[in-house]
């Protein structure tokens, strides 16, 4: 992963107002890039005068101030990922745009656009002119454009309120160019005492619901979020894990605030580092659940309705994990005693069902958890222990049967967004990969490395939680380290020259 192998900090630049009173635009920007371990370079577009009770004067710097800094950072300071805030005039819109396409000729990267174009009360920060040259010349240049409900209703020109409102206005942005929308939802509240931002993509879209602080230090929302989505976009992260991660972190800022109050108005949001805890990540509204329907949420394929609550294991560290292949596979290493075990059967033939139930009676001989990959049916048919199913599963897995039948479950999740979705069901673990490359099973893009699995795995220290991917008997250690109790291996116990040597090796190391 990136994170861990990068030998300096990520470079962000932030293309963005300077705010006088410190709470947002620039100002913000530095403290958050900081805080995500980044190092943040400014483009300032204007000098705000504001404190926290009012705008006095937005003033807007001189078109060649702005690209003289713009040009000065892009001969030294490539960035891994560019934020872009306060635009005041269409001059700017355009010089930023012609500066973004001539850039990305070079190197693709990320460009996260906060429209900060109206207050939180609807006041104006930039001229209203500006909203053609932003739609026709800058959004077709973004990755992901970060509206609040003002805004979005100035870019998309339709009015929003509820919902369905702000999906259909995210589309009008999507169909301007830009591949991904954030609406955040710090404005209004579509559930009483619950904020919540609406991602649309390509590849579908989601509710990402928090509990309302009651803060007045709520200055500088939305300039932060956008720009720990850019951060954490630096540091490589996809975007959904980007944006849960963003959205914890302002919601820690919130949480704890400043600790002192600032100005006599909306003070500064918090600054208060890597969001650790798991209180502050958002719930990831899930289709078929009670909720959904107040964020009018059924989103195309999404499946059963849902299903919390699964049968608990009877630790939460599993140990070592093998997933293996065939019968043979498991009686060899039930007899090793190893108590955690997978069958995985990928090229079934016609004995499936004679394999599985033969399984499980090993599994009752030797007092396994054992656990079934992908074929639930016949895994509830043979009283299995458990069951492993992965994200594509959950749609069309019947997960009620499975709970219903008092099997145990295990889901594999590849990142933040995808293990707090998966949390959501509450399953009996949660399995995270791939840590390291594999040859095994073809999980490029998705390999979290042992430093983001180590966030992770301080979000749920009382989970259990499961790594897979890559890991070997010299790298097993390291894995330990971030406080998961399971690790799952393939390749490391069937290729291994002693396959009793690598158990004993692997029980050593998971047991100190
Ligand atoms: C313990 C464990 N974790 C992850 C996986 C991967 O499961 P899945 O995503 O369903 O992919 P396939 O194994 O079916 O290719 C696993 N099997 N076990
Ligand atoms: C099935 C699976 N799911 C994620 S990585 C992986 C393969 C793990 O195999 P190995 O331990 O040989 O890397
Ligand atoms: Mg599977």
């Amino acid at each position: 992963m990136r994170e861990e192998t990068l030998h300096h900090r990520p470079i962000v630049w932030s293309i963005a107002g300077s705010d006088s009173g410190g709470g947002a635009g620039i100002q913000a920007d530095l403290l958050t890039f900081a805080d995500f371990g980044c190092h943040g370079c400014t483009a300032v577009t204007a000098n705000t005068a504001q404190n926290t009770t009012a705008v006095a004067a937005i003033n807007a710097v001189p078109l060649d101030a702005l690209t003289s800094q713009l040009l000065a950072l892009q001969g030294d300071l490539f960035p891994a990922a560019i934020k872009i805030g306060l635009l005041a005039n269409v001059e700017q819109v355009n010089a930023v745009a012609e500066f973004l396409r001539t850039l990305s000729k070079s190197d693709k990267v990320p460009v996260v656009y906060d429209p900060v174009a109206v207050t939180s009360s609807g006041g104006a920060l930039t001229e209203d002119s500006i909203g053609e040259a932003v739609i026709e010349k800058l959004l077709p240049l973004c990755d992901l454009v970060t509206p609040n409900w003002h805004e979005l209703e100035w870019l998309a020109r339709a009015s929003v309120n509820g919902a369905a409102q702000i999906a259909s206005a995210a589309q009008l942005l999507r169909n301007c160019g830009c591949a991904a929308v954030l609406v955040t939802g710090g404005h209004g509240e579509l559930v009483a005492g619950e904020i919540a931002d609406f991602l649309s993509d390509g590849s579908g879209a989601d509710w990402f619901v928090s509990e309302k602080v009651a803060s007045e230090n709520n200055h500088g929302t939305g300039c932060t979020l956008s720009s720990a989505i850019t951060a954490c976009l630096a540091l490589g992260y996809p975007l959904r894990d980007a944006c849960v991660v963003a959205k914890a972190y302002v919601q820690r800022g919130l949480r704890l605030g400043n600790g002192d109050k600032i100005g006599v108005g909306a003070g500064p949001v918090g600054h208060c580092g890597w969001p650790t805890e798991l209180r502050d990540f958002p719930e990831i509204l899930l289709p078929g659940e009670e909720r959904a329907r107040f964020y009018e949420y059924s989103p195309v394929g999404g499946g059963n309705a849902f299903v919390k609550g699964f049968a608990a294991t009877d630790s939460i560290r599993l140990g070592l994990y093998p997933v293996v292949d065939s019968i043979d596979w498991l009686q060899r290493l039930a007899e090793l005693e190893v108590r955690t075990l997978q069958l995985r059967i990928k090229d079934p033939g016609d004995d499936l069902r004679e394999q599985i139930a033969q399984a499980v009676s090993i599994g009752k001989q030797y007092d396994l958890r054992l656990f079934i990959n992908d074929h639930w049916q016949l895994a509830i048919e043979c009283g299995a222990y458990g069951v492993h199913l992965g994200q594509e599963d959950l749609q069309s897995a019947d997960l009620h049967a499975i709970q219903q039948a008092g099997l145990k479950l295990g889901i594999s999740t590849h990142g933040f967004y995808e293990l707090l979705r998966a949390y959501r069901y509450r399953p009996s673990y949660l399995a995270i990969g791939a840590i390291y490359a594999t040859d095994t099973k073809d999980m490029s893009g998705q390999l979290q490395g042992v430093a983001k699995l180590a966030r992770m795995a301080r979000l749920l220290p009382d989970y259990p939680l499961v790594a897979i991917g890559g890991i070997s008997l010299e790298r097993a250690a390291d894995v330990v380290a971030t406080g998961v109790g399971s690790i799952a291996v393939v390749s490391a116990i069937t290729k291994a020259d002693d396959c009793a040597l690598a158990v004993g090796e692997f029980k050593r190391i998971l047991e100190n």
